[in-house]
């Protein structure tokens, strides 16, 4: 197993988030996780990479446990976040981005740059000059050249233009083809529930259903999903 996060409880102080979430991924799964505005998918997220470190619970990821570990630990053991709201340096260009990400492995810059040809078209303009779908590729190609065992998207295509989303789903994809490990947290449906092996839905902080994407029904969807 690739991701083992068994019945973590997370707060925000006084305030508790998680009420004990389970979610298991193998190795070249692709797993959706969904729910709800405020539902958990975040906080889901984020202690995994210990950001916020779960109060109880335990995670291993590659048969290693990530408590008492700092995020940057945990980032080194293969899992590359992209987080809600973008982040890349402003002040350096493309490239510096892209190379100051990079650790030894499969993903090198000519891969990222055949992922997103637009990143190697804007290869020396600062990260800061770029469309936020531009930054938005960046964030995916700097967590691509950690060479992630796990790459983790948090609603990386959220508030996009349409045709970056295309692009973005289309490198998804791509992952996916080549046996990549992703967790995917997005609104997007229609693109999500056909690339997902599989679903896990969250309802205030805790698991309330899994399966196939296609057993996700409309009835199920109007319940766990619908506004
Ligand atoms: N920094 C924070 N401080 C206090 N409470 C927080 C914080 N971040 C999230 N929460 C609370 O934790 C709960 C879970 O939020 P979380 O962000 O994980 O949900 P989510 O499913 O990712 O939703 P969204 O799609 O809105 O990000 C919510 O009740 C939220 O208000």
């Amino acid at each position: 197993m690739l991701l083992d996060v068994h019945d973590i409880q997370t707060f925000y102080g006084g305030s508790q988030a998680l009420f004990g979430v389970h979610l298991k991924m193998d190795e070249g799964e692709v797993v959706a996780l969904m729910g709800r505005n405020g539902m958990g998918k975040s906080t889901t997220i984020k202690s995994i990479c210990n950001l916020t470190p779960p109060k109880a619970g335990r995670i291993s990821f590659g048969g290693q446990p990530t408590d008492r570990q700092p995020p940057h630990k945990v980032a080194r053991l293969g899992i590359g976040l992209v987080p809600e709201g973008r982040r890349c340096f402003p002040n350096l260009t493309v490239y510096e981005n892209l190379v100051a990400a990079a650790r030894p492995g499969r993903w090198t810059l000519e891969r990222v740059n055949d992922l997103f040809p637009r990143l190697a078209e804007r290869r020396d303009q600062l990260a800061r000059s770029l469309s936020g779908g531009e930054q938005q590729m960046l964030a995916v190609g700097r967590a691509l050249m950690t060479n992630p065992r796990l790459l983790i998207l948090d609603e990386a295509t959220e508030g996009l233009a349409p045709v970056i989303r295309l692009d973005i789903w289309r490198a998804i994809r791509a992952l996916k083809a080549d046996g990549l490990s992703i967790l995917v947290v997005d609104k997007t449906l229609s693109e999500l529930l056909p690339v997902a092996d599989r679903c896990v839905v969250l309802e205030n902080g805790r698991n309330a259903w899994e399966g196939r994407p296609d057993a996700l029904t409309a009835e199920l969807q109007d319940r766990y999903l619908g506004v």
